[in-house]
């Protein structure tokens, strides 16, 4: 954490257990990023093509340090959010509220299902627009305590977003695309599927391991995930094999999603992971993360991109699927609904994982 104090409730929870299998991700340095330092550019893009996920320390940078701050305030919105009495949530759960597509708002825990047997998620959460946050689209109905806390949701939309615009652009370059391609297809005043999430799994006990969210691949562009408990795994690439993330102070998780694969043709990594009850005496915590996902503008194709190392890339026989950001989302985030669920429907919500998946 360098020099910054570790916040109060990373001291409150048990560690995360020693002797497990972690995951070998590599951690880059925003404020590195930022100076555009050729070796922490250079390492970014192996991390997009190789395993797709890495940590992103936030500490040496003045934006990350208050990306980091306001995700530990956004972690105690989440747990008050969570604590509303149902009817509270209810304005604005996703399958009723006014402007929500079906998807923004809160999914009530087992109202969708993780696999093509039909199994219930073990968790609920949180969905809020960018759009709303930012002023681009008229405001979702949402509990006062939302309301109240806008300023802090929009400190940390603007700061996630300009990261991701900042990944974005060194990912642009290193793939030798015209300049500017990728940051022009995720504008912040233009509509997008772009939203931050707050996610709660209930504690299902030490010596418990049951999957509280699907093994999928991210829909979207990139993802900033705040993490305080284990239970997050990445399945390594070539293997079945899945390994622990180990959540690191200071740090986010960063990952790539489906459209980065689309947009380079392949040649980037959107790598599949899933959510376990956390290990060791972790597991008897309920478990909260926080995530901004970034997606392309709504009318975007997600399909190649011309120029640069994508051209070297080798054409697919298939013709492409041709969906926008904004379709691909909702064929994906609305496939796996409880109510009235079909195991063809599941199949169909599959990203880029296809044949990776094995639910
Ligand atoms: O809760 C986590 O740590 C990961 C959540 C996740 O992968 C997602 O919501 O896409
Ligand atoms: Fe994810």
């Amino acid at each position: 954490m360098g020099d910054i104090p570790l916040p109060p409730v990373w001291q409150s929870l048990p560690p995360f257990p020693d002797g497990l299998t972690t995951a070998p991700l590599i951690t880059l340095h925003l404020d590195k990023l930022q100076a555009h330092d050729p070796e922490e550019v250079a390492a970014l893009f192996k991390c997009g093509k190789e395993l797709g996920f890495f940590y992103l320390d936030l500490t040496g940078s003045p934006d990350g340090r208050k990306l980091f701050a306001d995700a530990q305030e956004l972690l105690e919105l989440e747990k008050r959010f969570f604590a509303l009495p149902d009817d509270e949530k209810a304005v604005c759960d996703r399958d009723t509220v006014e402007g929500g597509s079906g998807y923004y708002g809160w999914k009530k825990i087992g109202s969708a299902v993780m696999d093509s047997k039909g199994t219930p998620e073990r968790h609920e959460n949180y969905t809020i627009k960018k759009d709303d946050i930012v002023g681009n689209c008229p405001p979702l109905a949402a509990p006062q305590l939302i309301k109240d806390n806008s300023a802090l949701l929009k400190s940390f939309v603007l700061n996630a977003n300009a990261q991701v615009s900042l990944m974005l652009s060194l990912l642009n370059d290193s793939l030798g695309l015209p300049q500017g391609t990728l940051p022009s297809l995720h504008r912040l005043p233009a509509l997008s599927g772009d939203h931050v999430r707050f996610i709660r799994a209930p504690a299902r006990g030490v010596g418990n391991s049951d999957q509280t969210a699907a093994e999928h691949t991210d829909f979207g562009s990139l993802t900033i995930l705040f993490n305080w408990l284990g239970g997050l795994q990445v399945q390594l690439p070539g293997s079945k094999e899945w390994v622990y993330v180990r959540p690191v102070p200071g740090c986010a998780i960063v990952n790539l999603g489906d459209a980065m694969v689309k947009f380079s043709a392949g040649l980037l990594r959107s790598n599949m992971h899933r959510v376990l009850n956390p290990p060791g005496k972790q597991a008897a915590e309920t478990r909260y993360s926080l995530v901004y996902f970034s997606r392309p503008e709504d009318d975007v194709v997600m399909r190649r991109l011309q120029g640069g190392l994508v051209d070297l890339q080798p054409v697919s026989t298939e013709p492409e699927e041709g969906y926008t950001s904004k379709e691909w989302i909702l064929r994906r985030g609305l496939g796996p609904k409880t109510a009235g669920f079909k195991p063809e429907n599941w199949i169909k919500s599959r990203g880029t994982e296809g044949a990776r998946s094995t639910v």
